[in-house]
């Protein structure tokens, strides 16, 4: 569910710098393999062959923002609008196709669920991966492990094998290391939607705290209301497209409206 980077592309220029994070005119497009409906025949005679159709797929399209200093930013929009891939794409982990992403500062991101921990550890042996994954120091990550691991409030699970733990215990070590690796910027995605009340309270005053020592924080979330409370800027992409900007409560006005109108507008063609 983590996945903790140093950006090598996206990197300081400046500690004076007034934005935490620039992006602009960025495209993303993948390109994927497929077959289309293939036969059973089709599918084993091809089978490593390689003879598959390629599909590009255009996640984002001519994105331009800049984030200043001390913004906690929401990122909200429809499924596959291309919020996580502006997240990995501002971490880093997906360089632009075309466009450029700035970032000033160490990026540290906890991306969807199920993302970057080896299940077959335990909970703190992945705690000490992710912190050496995150760029810090072996004795930097002896110095932390025990905090984080006990932030995490799981007991003796701490030790078992991550593959035992329900979602919302998983979610609670990768939150765990990417709060406590003190980033310049943290990225957060979904991951507080597998939380239970307690957990979602306890993140929500680490994430307010952060807000004071990071540079930036960005936060995806299909949970609106932790958009409101926990940012002071929102943006709506909408298939890959930037909608608007703005505070959060107006955004998520306006993201609402769309979604009713689009979802009106598909009820009276169902009539
Ligand atoms: N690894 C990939 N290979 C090919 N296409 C991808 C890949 N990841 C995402 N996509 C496509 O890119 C588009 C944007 O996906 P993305 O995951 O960024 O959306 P999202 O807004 O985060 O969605 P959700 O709210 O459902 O998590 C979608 O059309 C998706 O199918």
């Amino acid at each position: 569910m983590i996945l903790l980077s140093v950006s090598p592309e996206v990197v300081a220029e400046s500690d004076r710098s007034p934005y935490a994070v620039r992006v602009e005119d960025l495209s993303i497009t993948y390109r994927t393999t497929f077959e289309k409906k293939p036969t059973l025949k089709q599918a084993i005679t091809r089978l490593g062959r390689g003879q598959r159709a390629v599909k590009e797929i255009q996640a984002l399209t001519d994105v331009s923002f800049d984030v200043k200093v001390g913004t906690a930013m929401g990122i909200i929009g429809s499924n596959g609008a291309g919020k996580s891939t502006l997240m990995r794409a501002m971490a880093g982990i997906l360089p632009p196709t075309t466009g450029k992403v700035e970032v000033w500062g160490k990026a540290s991101t906890l991306l969807a669920l199920g993302v970057g921990f080896n299940k077959s550890l335990s909970g703190r042996e992945n705690i000490i991966l992710g912190g050496l994954a995150a760029g810090l120091s072996r004795k930097e990550v002896e110095e932390r492990a025990d905090e984080v691991a006990e932030w995490t409030e799981l007991g003796d699970f701490i030790d078992m094998p991550m593959n035992t733990y329900s979602s919302g215990m998983g979610a609670r070590v990768g939150f765990s290391v990417a709060v406590h690796m003190k980033p310049d910027i943290l990225m957060i995605d979904e991951a507080l939607s597998t939380g239970d009340a307690h957990f979602r309270e306890k993140a929500s005053v680490k994430m307010a705290e952060l807000r004071e020592s990071a540079r930036a924080m960005f936060l995806i979330s299909h949970g609106l209301s932790s958009i409101s409370e926990m940012c002071n800027e929102c943006i709506w992409l909408d298939k890959g497209r930037l909608m608007m900007r703005g505070a959060p409560d107006e955004v998520i006005d306006a993201y609402m409206r769309h979604v009713k109108v689009k979802k009106s507008a598909t009820a009276l063609e169902e009539m």
